[in-house]
């Protein structure tokens, strides 16, 4: 797969006026002058750069180490209350290929049929290269079908040809964001795969949850012991959804305020 990457996209990470980088906040005109351009080039190539250690990183993990740690993480997840009371969540379909914290264990429980009808799940679906993913209502693990990437995702219509309800079309909202990532800092920056993805989806999910007066979702990161990294080390724009919590082996790490409440810590 290519990723893209244009100064056209660099321009548009601007006009929102503020820049995050490790060393500080940045204050931007609504113009991408050329020396802007030019920092957030240089922020995407830090970007890039820890992107391939991290990978390097997550590679040279010994397999029966990461199968611990997943097992541990998801374990973590459906002991905690927070997870219990959620009704309705977004996850991921994680990718062993691309070495990401399990979440087969979880998804199986929330998939699990409940006598009172159990927990209402939506997963990504890549609709083009231009940072569109929807998040399609599933019902069972057999509904996924791998993609170009060789990622699990639904087809827009189930086996009897009705289209899956997307999140963002839905009449109540989700209580809970499980979100994949290469990296993560105890602040709550979070470093993607790079194509904006989650980021486009979570600023339009935020957006709708403020239009219809809903409480934010949690947004929770699974993330390896090994993936989290000391504070400033993750480069960040203005685009970049920090999260409200990690996961990882060693617990879960609540970091917003919306966290500390909920997660009941
Ligand atoms: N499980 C899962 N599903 C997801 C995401 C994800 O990160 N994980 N996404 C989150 O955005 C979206 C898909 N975005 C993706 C972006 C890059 C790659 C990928 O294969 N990247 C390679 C590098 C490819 C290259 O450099 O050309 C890699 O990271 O090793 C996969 C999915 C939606 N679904
Ligand atoms: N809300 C947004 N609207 C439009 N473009 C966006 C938005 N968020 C990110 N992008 C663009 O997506 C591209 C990749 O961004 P970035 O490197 O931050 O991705 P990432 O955070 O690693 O990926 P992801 O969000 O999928 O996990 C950049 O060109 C960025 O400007």
């Amino acid at each position: 797969m290519t990723l893209w990457y244009t100064r056209a996209a660099a321009k548009g990470a601007l006009v929102s006026g503020q820049l995050w980088q490790p060393y500080g906040l940045l204050r931007m005109t609504s113009k991408c002058m050329s020396s802007n351009c030019d920092e957030l080039d240089a922020i995407f190539k830090q970007k890039r750069t820890l992107r391939t250690q991290v990978r390097k990183t997550l590679k040279a993990i010994d397999p029966s180490l990461r199968s611990q740690q997943d097992n541990a993480i998801q374990d973590l997840i459906l002991g905690a209350p927070w997870f219990k009371s959620s009704l309705r969540l977004c996850a991921y379909i994680s990718c062993s290929s691309l070495r990401e914290v399990d979440t087969f264990k979880l998804l199986s429980h929330i998939l699990q049929p409940h006598p009172n009808g159990g927990k209402k799940l939506y997963v990504p679906r890549v609709e083009d290269k231009n940072s569109h993913m929807r998040m399609l209502n599933i019902s069972h693990i057999g509904d996924l079908v791998a993609n170009s990437m060789d990622i699990l995702e639904p087809a827009p219509l189930d086996a009897v040809g009705n289209a899956r309800e997307d999140v963002l079309q839905a009449n109540d909202p989700v209580d809970i964001l499980l979100l994949p990532g290469l990296a993560f800092d105890r602040s709550g920056r979070r470093l993607g795969r790079g194509g904006g993805y989650y980021d486009t989806f979570l600023k339009n999910y935020k957006e709708l949850a403020e239009t219809r007066n809903w409480k934010q979702p949690l947004l929770v990161a699974l993330s390896y012991s090994q993936q989290i990294l000391d504070d400033g080390v993750i480069p960040v724009t203005s685009t970049d959804i920090p999260v409200d919590a990690l996961v990882s082996p060693e617990g879960v790490i609540p970091i917003s305020s919306a966290a500390f409440n909920r997660m009941d810590l």
